[in-house]
C-alpha cells in the first residue's frame, strides 16, 4: 500500500519536561497511527533554543520510522506554518502552594499571541490541544484570537483527570485500568472540576456494574475520591518538587489520539472544549464535558445525561470560577 502523507504537528515548550515524554509518543507513532508518517516542529523559546538542539539531537538519534522532519524554531509562524495538530504545552508552571490560575497573568499572553499565529499560519482544519495552565482559559483565549478557525477545533486537557480518576477508581475496586469506563471530568481543570462516576461502569468479572456498586461506599465517592482527583496535581507537585510530565505527556497523546481516530464503541471520554450552552453551561466558556468522537474526528457532546443535586452543585461551582478566570484573561489581554 502506497505511504500515507506525513501530518504536520506541532508541540509548543518543546524543551521542557512535558515535551521530553510527548514527543517520543508522536514520533514513534502512539498517537496518530503507527502507518501516519510525521512532519514536527518544535517551538520554544530563544534562551532555550541550546536546549532544544539537543532534544533535537535524541529525536535524530531515535531512529523513528515515521519522522520525516523536525523544524526547531522560537518564530510561531514557522512553528504553525501549515499544521494539521497543535499541542500547546510551553507556558510556566506553578510551583509548590500555587493554584493553576494563579499562573493566568504570565501564560494566557503566550496563548493570545499564539492564537494569532495560528489563525496566520495553521491549516483551518488544524486540531488544537492547550496544556499550558490554566488550560481551559488558555484555550479560550487562543480561540478568541483566531477568528478563522472553527471554535470547536480548540480544546484543553482534562484527559489527566480522567485517567487519575479511572485509575484511582481500578485501584480501589481492585480490576485493571481498561475495566473502568466512562468516567467523567465536568469543567475547569482545577481545584474546582468535578470528576463524576455516576454514569460509569467497572467491569467485574466480565459484568459492567455502575461503578456505585462496585465501590460499595458513596461516602468515599462523593469526599475522598473527589479530593484526590482534584489535588492529584499538587500532590506530585508536593513529591516531585516538579509538575506532572509523564502522566501529563500520556493524556496529551491519549488526547488526540481520540480526537483523530475517534472514540471507542460505546465509550466516552472528556475534553475542555467551547460550550454550546449543553446541560446549562454559559456558551462560550471552555468546559470539560463528556464527548464521543467518530472516525472522522467529529465530536459531539453526549446529551441527556442525568444531573441530580450533588452534581448540578459542583458543575456550577467550576464554571462560574471559569467566568471570574474569563474576565480576568480578557482584562490581561486588552492592551
Ligand atoms: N492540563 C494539564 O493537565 C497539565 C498542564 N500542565 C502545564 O503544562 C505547562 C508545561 O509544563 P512543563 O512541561 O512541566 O513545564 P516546563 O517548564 O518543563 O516546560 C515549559 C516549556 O515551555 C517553554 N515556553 C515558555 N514560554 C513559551 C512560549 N511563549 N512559546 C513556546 N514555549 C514556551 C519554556 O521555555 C519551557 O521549555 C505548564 O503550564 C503546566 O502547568 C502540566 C501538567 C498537566
Ligand atoms: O498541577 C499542576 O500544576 C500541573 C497540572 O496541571 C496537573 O498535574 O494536573
Amino acid at each position: 500500500m502506497a505511504e500515507k502523507d506525513p501530518i504536520k504537528v506541532c508541540v509548543t515548550g518543546a524543551a521542557g519536561q512535558i515535551a521530553y515524554s510527548l514527543l517520543y509518543q508522536v514520533a514513534k507513532g502512539q498517537v496518530f497511527g503507527d502507518d501516519q508518517p510525521i512532519i514536527l516542529t518544535l517551538l520554544d523559546i530563544p534562551p532555550m533554543m541550546p536546549v532544544l538542539q539537543g532534544v533535537v539531537m535524541e529525536l535524530d538519534d531515535c531512529a523513528f520510522s515515521l519522522l520525516r522532519e523536525v523544524i526547531p524554531t522560537s518564530d510561531e509562524a514557522v512553528a504553525f506554518k501549515d499544521i494539521d495538530a497543535a499541542m500547546l504545552v510551553g507556558a510556566m508552571p506553578r510551583r509548590e502552594g500555587m493554584e493553576r490560575k494563579d499562573l493566568l497573568a504570565a501564560n494566557v499572553k503566550i496563548f493570545k499571541s499564539q492564537g494569532k499565529s495560528l489563525d496566520a499560519n495553521a491549516k483551518k482544519t488544524v486540531k488544537v490541544v492547550v496544556v499550558g495552565n490554566p488550560a481551559n482559559t488558555n484555550a479560550l483565549i487562543c480561540k478568541k484570537y483566531a477568528p478563522s478557525i472553527p471554535a470547536e477545533n480548540f480544546s484543553c486537557l482534562t484527559r489527566l483527570d480522567q485517567n487519575r480518576a479511572k485509575a484511582q477508581i481500578a485501584g480501589r475496586v481492585g480490576v485493571t485500568i481498561d475495566s473502568v469506563k466512562n468516567v467523567i471530568i465536568w469543567g475547569n481543570h482545577s481545584s474546582t472540576q468535578f470528576p463524576d462516576v455516576s454514569h460509569g461502569t467497572v467491569s467485574v468479572k466480565g459484568t459492567a456494574v455502575p461503578v456505585s456498586e462496585a465501590v460499595k461506599d458513596d461516602n468515599w465517592i462523593k469526599n475522598e475520591f473527589i479530593k484526590t482527583v482534584q489535588q492529584r496535581g499538587a500532590a506530585v507537585i508536593k513529591a516531585r518538587k516538579l509538575s506532572s510530565a509523564m502522566s501529563a505527556a500520556k493524556a496529551t497523546g491519549d488526547h488526540m489520539r481520540d480526537w483523530f481516530k475517534g472514540t471507542p464503541q460505546g465509550e466516552y471520554t472528556s475534553m475542555g472544549i467551547v460550550s454550546d450552552g449543553s446541560y446549562g453551561i454559559e456558551a462560550g466558556l471552555v468546559y470539560s464535558f463528556p464527548v464521543t468522537i467518530d472516525k472522522s474526528g467529529k465530536y459531539t457532546i453526549v446529551q441527556g445525561l442525568e444531573v441530580d443535586t450533588f452534581a448540578r452543585e459542583k458543575m456550577d461551582a467550576t464554571a462560574n470560577e471559569l467566568k471570574q478566570e474569563m474576565t480576568t484573561a480578557l482584562e490581561v489581554c486588552s492592551d
